[in-house]
């Protein structure tokens, strides 16, 4: 077992990074690709692991992203070597300040500010002609520096100014990029975990900024807890978690009222669901089966599922790529664990891609979703030293 700040200190790009409260991992190389399309990516990570472990690689895993949309890229390789430690900490040490110059940066909102809430109206109005109950839209910010973006330290902020998020830097490089490109985050949610027959997923929506006012928080807390309009948003989304997570488990358990939890940015709406696999031993359900499953929740997509796949394909003026994907782990016993890719950007040299995205349901005021998509941005802003520009 390795420290978890040396881990972190470790990490270049090209390697794969993943820490939560459960632990870090740091994998480096590339053993095999896992190369597989929509539906069949868990077999055929299970494949790969079982030729490793064939051809000598102690412990295997595969780690790795899968993009939004069904058909979109993944990156799910079984890395040559794994180092693991504890859950990163909350140290005496200060994240290193940003080693960039906050002047040195352009930016550009896709859509502007303006054409996100028109999108939002139009979400609406599928609302109340009764095509959708809930869509997820999302906006998207390109920043360029006047020099290649340090992923590493950029990781380190977001892990140190989060130590209980799920922090991820996943290489993503695809043919045709002029340099390689890194997906990091710091993810709240987690899609789904599994450790021997155990099964968690906190699946979150419904949310409100943070700000530096306890007393202000206490009020908006109360508020998320009172709102109609959030309650039924996170409805949609504990319920279809439980549905899936339903079909594969014995004993499962949501707790029947949502929780409050908070990010340094964010409070969210929040349930715990649990439960034991029915059949352990079956190999077709292993962590990333189960993500699969599981995807895209309507945290990040919509009810119904294939309508609000349609609404933001014509709402949303950028592909998503990665964002509102999966990011994670899974080992030769189906253990491991998949998060939700959002708080997170690509980087390629000089250039980060954010995305956020708000969950629009009958209700929804479009200002408020477009300040939601601001502070969720605040994530990945204040890790670049960039906070209030959004
Ligand atoms: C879509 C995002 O977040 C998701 C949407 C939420 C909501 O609409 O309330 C809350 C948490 C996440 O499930 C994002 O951060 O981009």
């Amino acid at each position: 077992m390795h420290r978890a700040a040396d881990l972190l200190a470790a990490y270049l790009p090209g390697s794969f990074y993943y820490s939560s409260a459960r632990g870090a991992l740091l994998a480096d190389g590339v053993h095999a690709t896992v190369r597989a399309g929509h539906g069949t990516r868990a077999g055929a990570a299970a494949e790969a692991l079982e030729a490793a472990a064939v051809s000598g690689v102690d412990e295997p895993v595969v780690v790795g992203a899968i993009g939004f949309r069904p058909d979109s890229e993944a990156s799910l390789v079984v890395p040559a070597v794994v180092r693991r430690s504890g859950a990163p900490t909350a140290t005496a040490e200060h994240p290193p300040a940003p080693p960039w110059d906050a002047g040195a940066w352009s930016i550009a909102h896709r859509p502007e500010p303006a054409g996100y809430v028109d999108g939002v109206r139009r979400a609406l109005e599928l609302i109340k002609t009764g095509e959708l109950d809930k869509v997820v839209l999302a906006r998207s910010l390109e920043l360029v520096a006047d020099a290649p973006v340090p992923v590493p330290s950029l990781l380190a902020r977001l892990v140190l100014l989060d130590p209980a998020a799920h922090a991820f830097a996943v290489d993503v490089s695809a043919p045709g990029d002029p340099a390689p490109r890194t997906l990091v985050g710091a993810s709240p949610e987690l899609l789904v975990s599994r450790r021997g027959p155990a099964v968690v997923a906190n699946p979150l929506a419904g949310s409100l900024p943070r700000v530096a006012d306890e007393e202000e928080n206490r009020r908006r807390v109360a508020a998320l807890l009172a709102s109609a309009k959030d309650r039924a948003e996170h409805a949609h989304v504990a319920g279809q978690v439980a549905e899936v997570l339903g079909r594969f488990c014995v004993d499962l358990e949501a707790s029947p009222e949502p929780v409050v939890v908070g990010t340094p940015t964010m409070w969210h709406l929040s349930t715990r669901v649990t439960g034991r696999l029915a059949d352990p031993a079956d190999p077709a359900v292993s962590a990333l089966a189960l993500a699969e499953a599981l995807h895209p929740t309507p945290a990040v997509c919509g009810v119904p599922a294939e309508r609000a796949t349609s609404a933001i394909a014509e709402l949303e003026p950028v592909d998503r790529g990665y964002y509102a994907g999966l990011v994670g782990w899974t080992d030769l016993a189906g253990d491991g664990e998949w998060v939700v890719t959002i708080r997170s950007a690509e980087v390629c040299d000089r250039t980060v891609r954010l995305f956020a995205g708000a969950g629009v349901v009958a209700g929804s005021d479009p200002a408020a979703e477009l300040a939601e998509t601001s502070a969720k941005f605040r994530t990945l802003l204040r890790a670049l030293g960039l906070e209030g520009v959004a």
